[in-house]
């Protein structure tokens, strides 16, 4: 989707707030500049007549002055008003719309964003957009309005006068922000780029806390994020200096406008084509035309962080790859078909060979399939084309893939929420007694019994910690809560005793056999998978031995020997 056609999207249902805005910044500008041209012209004009002694109707000025004063008051308190209005409802929208989109996405897109970049992108970045709707589109359609105004109106009394009007506010509103804005385009663009690796920094830090103090790299990992924090600085710094620079050249510019004025116009005063307050009146809006143009040296400054932020935000936004994950409770009732994969060979973004050559496997209601082989022989990855997140280059897959897996991971990520809240995110409508079941299961009574708060313990980042045991177990009562049709354990017995391994193992495969539900364990130790019904041995993307484990350990095959490896 082009930059444009986003920020139409963008701002989808929430036009008629923008324009409203606009509208109010409009009259506010205008009651502005017709305040401080009359002000002016009643302030010369008045000492003009006393020096004469002449009478001077001021009831008509004053009472123009004194609209204007309260149009410009009231105009401004209403577009703040509208204008939040019109910003909030679009960071509400906004977010929500992207997060929904973001966890559609599959991870084998290589624009996934993880951990702090997708909190940067729809925190800080987002937020620069949304202002930048208002504060970069107000601001310059407002001022090109006002000063075509001016100029139209000045040509109609005093041609001469609005050529020097049109040159002035060319060169104030055109030459001085235009120049700005290119030159600030990069430091623009290197704040928002140093602010993101920054916030991913100093993530990293936080929580690999551990792992820097273990491996005695404090002090790298703090050269490093100063190194990221002076690059946010100087940065900053550069657009700092443009925007005083702007600050600075546009006041000069009004002024010089206003002494060229006088002097374009004094022929025709002393010609008699142009009365001499008349001249003073120009002169005086002419000035003011430069007002709504002050906003725009910082506007355009920020072009080059709000297209940086713009880009960020798309990428986000990009074409969905695949549908929604259905709903637990909207699949249909009934044991879902057998998935079946057909010599299946898949590939990761990125890999300079396939992850997966030349796989089949079939895995009905109730069956019980171990997945084998060293790290990085691929049996994750055979995972994943079941969820529907890795897509086959060749090979064919009947039965439903993206289907809902109830997973439970090596590491499991926990939210900053009660245990309660972590274990019901399959299903929120489980009950108390189902939720003490499965953590029963999982082997953790003893665990929950000691816990202060029982269910309602807080857990992740600032809750309680876990070890890396007890997390991998409410990993698996998490997934034995979820009533998706397949359950897949990934090294489900690290970190405990084998005892507490076999029972853990046990009480949850009766418990799915009890369900008809699929399960399939992912290991590279041998415990667990005499009962399994198939097992397939995996080596570098390709089965290297498929069957019955009994079976196989009848035979003279890789399998047999990885179990003699594993005995010695
Ligand atoms: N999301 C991913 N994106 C890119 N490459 C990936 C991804 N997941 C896995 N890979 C790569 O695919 C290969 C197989 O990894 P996979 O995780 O399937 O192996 P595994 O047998 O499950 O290993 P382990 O036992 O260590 O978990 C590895 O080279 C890995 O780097």
């Amino acid at each position: 989707m082009t930059r444009l056609g986003f920020l139409v999207r963008f701002t989808r249902g929430h036009r008629l707030w923008i324009l409203a805005g606009l509208a109010l910044a409009m009259v506010t500008a205008l009651a502005n500049v017709v305040l401080l041209a009359v002000s002016g012209w009643f302030i010369t004009g008045m000492a003009l007549a006393g020096a004469a002694g002449a009478s001077f109707n001021y009831f008509l000025p004053s009472a123009v002055i004194r609209g204007c004063a309260i149009l410009r008051a009231g105009g401004r308190y209403a577009e703040r008003l509208v204008t939040h209005e019109a910003i909030l409802r679009l960071i509400g929208r906004t977010r929500a719309d992207l997060f929904a989109h973001l966890s559609r996405r599959s991870p084998q897109d290589p624009v996934f964003p993880r951990g702090a970049d997708a909190a940067t992108r729809l925190g800080s970045d987002l937020e620069t957009l949304q202002g930048a709707v208002l504060s970069l589109f107000s601001p310059i359609v407002v001022a090109l309005v006002i000063a075509l105004a001016v100029i139209v109106h000045t040509a109609g009394i005093a041609p001469p006068v609005a050529v020097v009007v049109a040159l002035g506010l060319a060169v104030g509103g055109g030459a001085v922000p235009v120049g700005l804005a290119f030159a600030g385009r990069r430091p623009g663009r290197e704040a928002i780029t140093a602010r993101a690796a920054l916030a991913m920094g100093l993530a990293d830090v936080v929580e690999g806390r551990d792992e820097v103090f273990a491996f005695g790299a404090l002090a790298r990992t703090q050269a490093a994020l100063t190194a990221r924090d002076a690059a946010l600085r100087q940065a900053r710094r550069r657009a700092a200096h443009q925007d005083s620079l702007g600050l600075a050249l546009l006041p000069v510019t009004a002024h010089v406008t206003l002494w060229a004025v006088v002097v374009a116009g004094a022929p025709l005063v002393i010609g008699g084509t142009l009365a001499p307050d008349a001249l003073v009146m120009l002169a005086f809006l002419g000035f003011a035309a430069f007002d709504p143009l002050s906003p725009l040296p910082q506007a355009l400054q920020r072009v080059g962080a709000v297209t940086a932020a713009l880009d960020r935000v798309r990428a986000l936004a990009g074409p969905t790859p695949k549908a929604s994950p259905p709903d637990a409770r909207t699949e249909p009732r009934g044991e879902p078909a057998p998935i079946r994969l057909t010599r299946v060979t898949a590939r990761w973004p990125g890999a300079s060979r396939p992850t997966l050559e030349d796989v089949s496997l079939t895995l009905a209601p109730g069956d019980r399939l171990g997945l084998v082989g060293a790290s990085g022989a691929g049996k994750s990855s055979i995972v994943s084309i079941l969820a529907g997140d890795l897509r086959p280059d060749t090979g064919t897959i009947e039965g439903t893939t993206g289907l809902r897996l109830a997973v439970a991971p090596q590491t499991p990520v926990l939210l900053s929420e009660t245990l309660r809240h972590n274990l019901t995110l399959g299903d929120p409508a489980v009950t108390e007694v189902a939720l003490r079941d499965a953590l029963a299961t999982a082997g953790l009574v003893d665990w929950l019994a000691a816990l202060p708060l029982g269910l309602d313990e807080p857990l992740g980042r600032g809750g309680r910690p876990l070890s890396g045991g007890e997390a991998r177990r409410l990993g698996i009562a998490r997934a034995l809560l979820s009533p998706a049709p397949v359950l897949v354990l990934d090294e489900p017995g690290e970190g405990l005793d084998p005892a507490a391994e076999a029972a853990v193992l046990d009480r949850v495969l009766a418990t799915a056999e009890a369900r008809r539900q699929a399960v399939v364990l992912i290991t590279h130790r041998p415990a667990g998978l005499d009962r399994m019904d198939t097992v397939l041995y995996l080596d570098g993307g390709r089965v290297l031995e498929a069957g019955n484990p009994w079976a196989l350990t009848r035979t003279e095959g890789p399998f047999r020997h990885f179990l003699e490896r594993c005995a010695v």
